[in-house]
């Protein structure tokens, strides 16, 4: 549909004529960002400053989690007070010491007596941080002759907010854990609108984003202004959170910054008006996948294999003709410089920025194991391409294939081998050749994420999508497949992305494959991708919650403490 076919006198005129071919017309909303982020500035003494200003309270904090006074409860929500504002990887040692044996002491019968806020809390604070506290301590809130959950903790609302984010954490079999989600999810919606103050503030939040799923910077940011009585429990973790936030939000200002130049500097706006211009929205996925300030180059690298992959998206998806898009990627197939001739002129430049940027990153990778490493980031991206290429090549000849053969390609086209693969190539020292064996053997989690990012975002875009160009999509071809009308099959694939949630989660429990560090980008990924897909196509149309988190992380200040 998008290229207009020569007959044999227009073959005559084609020799002399150059024939503009008909591309679709896409109305991607503009950015609204216009050239506001580059005048983003950054005070580096402010670095230090905030560096300091942790250091006392981060000691207090560690005394504290090492304190053999203090009482085990007490602890666990100190340690989820911590998960939640962002700063666990300040406390990995004393955590681990404090979880190890306080689970190893831990008797069911110690939770006769808890109440169901304390034992959602701790509940979830075993289980992110890997332990498997049986979901049976939420028996004894069931009613065992009816098989439902007891009226009286419909009165408790804190403790009802607390167990739904407490299912988030479930894995597959939980029985009980779903009823909890679908239970305590229906009685919140129910009153979130009767609610006053910071417990409305929460539960809203939580409907809307439950904090296991949340990308971890916008839930820790809305942790400290939701949460604030729990946040000043402690003078210590009250002033570590803001001297950490401040120095997060210089760092990721600059990063933005050092980001939006080069998309600038590299003129995407003049060499492909007819992609997306989602400069801060694709930095957020950057932020989304590393929080911690040391990826600070990571996070520079994943936001520029964004754009790249987005540019490439658009190409395929929206503007090529099926002729450009099969010499496209055989030049990325081939991929080195020589193959630039064989390409239409309007792609020319972006090959060469594709080509370039991989080898300037390459040339920053350590020189110890740097081919294999290479190896598996470039052919990330051919992969890529290739299975773009093959979704178009569905669509231009009016395929549709089955459910299985799409996904087999779709998985691909979530980009998340590349996220995946860059994000693990980039995190230094931890970035072992054995990691990277474990990387290509298709681990679940990973399986899990791309299901996930492909799920999501075909069921929240398919119809924007369908409409500009008849996409092929997993929403259609299940329908296809499987015989079934379009609401019961969205229903169907939001079921198969919650069981991928328990997937992700069960690969998070001790032992793990590989070290929670490494696990880390792959649950973020799925993190932001449920932010960002959960209920509309936040990417493509970002007015409503991406931009207000960008606001949020970069544009607005937090005073100082
Ligand atoms: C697919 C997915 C989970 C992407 C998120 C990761 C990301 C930010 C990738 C780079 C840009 C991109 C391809 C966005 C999705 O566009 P699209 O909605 O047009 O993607 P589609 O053409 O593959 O459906």
């Amino acid at each position: 549909m998008a290229t207009q076919e020569c007959n044999t006198t227009q073959k005559e005129n084609c020799k002399n004529t150059i024939i503009e071919p008909m591309r679709p017309v896409v109305n991607f909303p503009p950015s609204i960002w216009g050239d506001r982020l580059l005048s983003l500035c950054v005070d580096h003494s402010e670095f230090h400053a905030y560096v300091i200003a942790m250091e006392e309270p981060k000691e207090g904090l560690k005394r504290m989690l090492m304190n053999p006074t203090v009482d085990s409860n007490a602890k666990l929500s100190l340690i989820n007070s911590v998960y939640r504002l962002g700063l666990r990887y300040h406390f990995a040692e004393e955590i681990k010491c404090q979880l190890d044996k306080l689970f190893m002491e831990l008797k069911m019968e110690d939770y006769d007596e808890a109440d169901l806020y304390t034992i959602s809390i701790n509940f979830k604070v075993f289980r992110q941080h890997g332990y498997k506290l049986s979901c049976d301590v939420f028996n004894k809130f069931k009613d065992h002759s009816s098989g439902k959950f007891n009226e009286y903790i419909t009165a408790d609302v804190r403790g009802m907010l607390s167990m739904y984010e407490a299912t988030q954490v479930c894995t597959t079999g939980e029985y009980i854990l779903d009823e909890a989600m679908a239970f305590t999810e229906a009685q919140l919606m129910g009153i979130v609108d009767t609610l006053e103050g910071n417990l409305a503030k929460q539960v809203k939040h939580a409907l809307r984003s439950p904090s296991h799923r949340g990308m971890q910077m916008v839930e820790a940011r809305l942790y400290f202004f939701n949460y604030e009585e729990e946040c000043s429990k402690h003078d210590s973790l009250l002033k570590l959170a803001n001297a950490h936030f401040n120095l997060l939000q210089l760092q990721h200002k600059e990063e933005l910054f050092i980001f939006t130049k080069w998309v600038k500097d590299m003129e995407f706006k003049k060499i492909t008006p007819y992609a997306r211009d989602r400069t801060p929205e694709l930095y957020l996925w950057a932020v989304g996948i590393f929080l911690e300030p040391h990826y600070s180059h990571a996070r520079i690298i994943i936001s520029k294999m964004a754009q790249l992959l987005m540019v490439l998206d658009d190409i395929y998806d929206a503007y090529g003709t099926i002729e450009e898009l099969r010499l496209l990627t055989n030049a990325i197939n081939r991929w080195e410089i020589s193959a630039i001739d064989q390409l239409p002129e309007y792609i020319k430049p972006l090959y060469k920025i594709l080509l370039d940027e991989l080898t300037d990153i390459e040339n920053q990778l350590p020189k110890e194991g740097r081919t294999k490493r290479l190896d598996a980031s470039k052919q990330a991206f051919q992969e890529v391409a290739r299975c773009y290429h093959q979704e178009a090549e569905w669509r231009f000849s009016k395929q549709v294939p089955s459910y299985e053969e799409y996904m087999k390609n779709g998985l691909i086209t979530s980009t998340y081998n590349v996220f995946s693969t860059y994000s693990l190539m980039n995190m230094g020292e931890i970035n072992s050749e054995e990691a990277l064996v474990w990387y290509q053997t298709h681990p679940k989690i990973l399986e899990a994420t791309k299901l996930i990012g492909r799920l999501y975002n075909d069921v929240t875009s398919f119809e924007f999508e369908g409409e500009r160009a008849e996409q092929v999509e997993s929403v259609h071809t299940y329908m296809k497949t499987f015989g079934l009308p379009e609401n019961i099959v969205v229903d169907e694939l939001k079921k198969i992305i919650e069981n991928a949630w328990k997937d992700i989660n069960e690969e998070c429990l001790k032992p793990t494959e590989v070290s929670m560090e490494l696990l880390a980008p792959i649950l973020n990924l799925a993190r932001i991708t449920d932010m960002v897909y959960r209920h509309n196509d936040r990417f493509t149309f970002p007015e409503a919650t991406t931009v207000e988190y960008v606001t949020l992380l970069v544009i607005d200040s937090i005073p100082m403490y």
